[in-house]
């Protein structure tokens, strides 16, 4: 695992958005479609609005590449301002030069909801497999949708959500945990762990207990950010304040050999 440690969350967006144009750019250098896994939430925020700003500056094209978003609410109307596929539509898709028919995101009110799972697993092998998959982490350490206790081995699947995440969640609905979708679909830990590379992005001091777990824990269905330890090639990318709960000795040794790391 790498950890990198940025002072603010906006130059730890930034990294992460530089790093990612990078790989598009050497898979597209070598011919190739890149295939790119997305997430919501806050955290991403600073990335995506610096991947716009690539992109608008000609560092960066989108039309050869293809995304898969980690998760969608059950039942929540498609064009609900706080629906996943609003979110990602608002957030980046519609400032980006991205084929429209390229982009993946889960049906959350599809007639039978495991057989539309099933076919986006069976969507992500067709395209190959996804090259990076870039994520938050919840502050209960959940990845995507997999909560406590989900299974390390999971593939897409419904999920029903913890209070925990309810309630996290309900700053989005009007701070009214009843309007938060109580179920939602969810990429497995597996599918993440099938991804070439793992971009995991924690910010905040609310994120620091369960950065700790991802990078200092034991690897549990507890908390199943903790999979990242045994991806080859995962990468977190985290602020000062998120570090808070680090021993200094783990700190230490990420901030020296990232050092020569820059890119
Ligand atoms: N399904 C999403 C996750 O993908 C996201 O990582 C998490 C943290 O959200 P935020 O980035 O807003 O803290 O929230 C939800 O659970």
């Amino acid at each position: 695992m790498r950890l990198i440690i940025e002072d603010t969350q906006e130059n730890a967006g930034r990294w992460a958005a530089r790093y990612i144009v990078e790989q598009i750019n050497k898979k597209q250098a070598a011919g190739g479609t890149f295939v790119l896994g997305l997430p919501t939430g806050s955290t991403p925020l600073t990335t995506y609005k610096e991947l716009i700003a690539l992109n608008k500056a000609g560092k960066v094209s989108f039309k050869d590449v293809v995304t898969f978003n980690m998760d969608e609410y059950v039942g929540l109307p498609e064009e609900h301002p706080e629906s996943y596929h609003s979110f990602m539509w608002n957030t980046f898709f519609n400032h980006v030069d991205i084929n429209p028919d390229n982009v993946n995101i889960l049906n959350g009110n599809a007639p039978d909801l495991q057989k539309e799972c099933d076919e986006y697993e069976e969507k992500i092998r067709k395209a190959g497999g996804i090259d990076l998959f870039m994520g938050g982490v919840g502050e209960d350490g959940h990845l995507a949708f997999n909560e406590p206790f989900s299974s390390l081995n999971s593939r897409t699947r419904v999920k029903t959500l913890t209070y925990d995440t309810l309630v996290v969640n309900s700053r989005f609905f009007d701070n009214d945990v009843n309007k938060v979708p109580k179920q939602a679909m969810s990429v497995g830990v597996a599918t993440v762990l099938d991804s070439k590379q793992v971009l995991i992005l924690a910010l905040g001091h609310k994120k620091a207990r369960a950065l700790q777990q991802c990078v200092e824990g034991p690897y549990s269905h507890v908390c199943t950010i903790s999979a990242m330890q045994v991806h080859p090639h995962g990468i977190v990318v985290c602020d000062e304040p998120a570090t808070v709960e680090l021993k200094v000795g783990t700190y230490r040794y990420f901030k020296d050999i990232e050092k020569e790391n820059l890119i």
